[in-house]
């Protein structure tokens, strides 16, 4: 105790709220909404802080990973945000026993936030808490790439085989800047996540987006078939009693022979991007999912592009499949003319 709070007592008190605040300012922001809402009902101090990061979280749901903020957006209910771990690849299945990520700790674009450690302008840094950074999992070793170390959007492959799918990769020489890389260098339209009464979260186009233009990748948790069919059967009966919206996307590339020559199970339930807010639409949508190969790299990844000019404000959409096998599918809200009226569900 310094010699001012010895003499006033008082002092010492607020030095000691005021650290227990910091303490608070801290923990928050990693806890679950549940957890959030318990003790935001005990005092005004924690009701305060709550609903910063309440706030903070609403504001983005890609939690300052991406390059613009991709903000939640509610005029139907009171839910303010949907909480999910952030990815920007896909990644191998996580421990959430002993993951932490927390929402509303760092800085955005420079900005110091409110719940940086105060006076220090220390702010926990987002890439310290990134489930993955690298987008290729797993490399092709003396795998064959292009050597232009410096080709900007010029690079010598675009000349080559000028097909949407295959990028340049670990394998080349050239980095991130180069112009067939377009999947690698995260969201760069800026969107938005809008409640729907009937389909939940929706993403939205904030900004015009012309044809062809990359959207995003599809990332989440990569599975083997049989975990997907294991969580499957588990999300299905969630779904069923609508306690769950679950997004495990399952693409199988087919030979012409109509064999199904590989399959990729990406579960962005728990932990994705914001492509996990992609709805269906009966009519195929706007979107269309690419298998995107790079040089190097020995899985593909899923990535959407837009089909057509797409307008500010339009929801973002593509056709999840055509087989309609389970009984009592969810009922489709797509409002196409061309809507099923149930959505489209296989057995994985
Ligand atoms: C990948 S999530 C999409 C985001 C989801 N709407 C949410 O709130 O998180 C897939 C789930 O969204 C809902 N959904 C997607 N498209 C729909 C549609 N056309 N009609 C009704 N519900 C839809 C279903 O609950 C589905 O299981």
């Amino acid at each position: 105790m310094s010699e001012t709070e010895r003499q006033n007592p008082n002092n010492h008190q607020n030095t000691i709220i005021k650290s227990l605040i910091q303490c608070l300012n801290l923990i928050i922001p990693y806890l679950p909404p549940i957890d959030i809402a318990s003790i935001s009902s005990s005092c005004k101090t924690l009701h305060k802080i709550t609903k910063k990061v309440t706030n903070t979280r609403s504001c983005d749901a890609s939690r300052g990973f991406e390059n613009f903020p991709t903000p939640f957006i509610n005029k139907i209910d009171s839910k303010p945000y949907d909480f999910f771990y952030y990815t920007q690849n896909q990644t191998l299945p996580i421990n959430f026993d002993t993951f932490l990520q927390p929402w509303g700790t760092y800085s955005v674009k420079g900005l110091v936030h409110d719940f940086c450690l105060p006076n220090t302008k220390i702010c926990p840094r987002p890439d310290f808490y990134r489930v993955w950074s690298d987008p290729f999992l797993f490399r092709v070793e003396g795998g064959s790439g292009c050597e232009c170390r410096s080709c900007g959007e010029e690079c010598c492959c675009l000349d080559e085989k000028d097909e949407l799918g295959h990028e340049c990769g670990p394998s080349c020489l050239c980095g991130l800047e180069c112009g067939n890389r377009v999947t690698q260098r995260g969201v760069r339209v800026k969107l938005k996540v809008v409640r729907d009464e009937k389909k939940g979260w929706s993403l939205y186009g904030d900004e015009f987006i012309g044809r062809c233009s990359f959207v995003c990748e599809y990332a989440g948790e990569l599975l083997t078939t049989g975990e997907a069919r294991r969580r499957q059967e588990i999300y299905d009966e969630l779904a069923s009693k609508r306690k769950l919206s679950p997004a495990l996307l399952v693409v199988k590339e087919h030979l012409s022979s109509g064999n199904v020559c590989m399959r990729i199970n990406i579960d962005a339930t728990r932990i994705g991007n914001i492509a996990r807010f992609i709805n269906h639409s009966c009519d195929g949508g706007n979107l269309s999912p690419v298998i995107v190969r790079s040089s190097g790299a020995l899985l593909p990844r899923v990535c959407f592009f837009a089909s057509r000019d797409i307008q500010e404000n339009e929801e973002l959409t593509f056709r999840y499949g055509e087989a309609r096998l389970k009984e009592n599918g969810l009922k489709c809200f797509c409002g196409s003319s061309s809507c099923y009226g149930i959505l489209p569900s296989e057995n994985t």
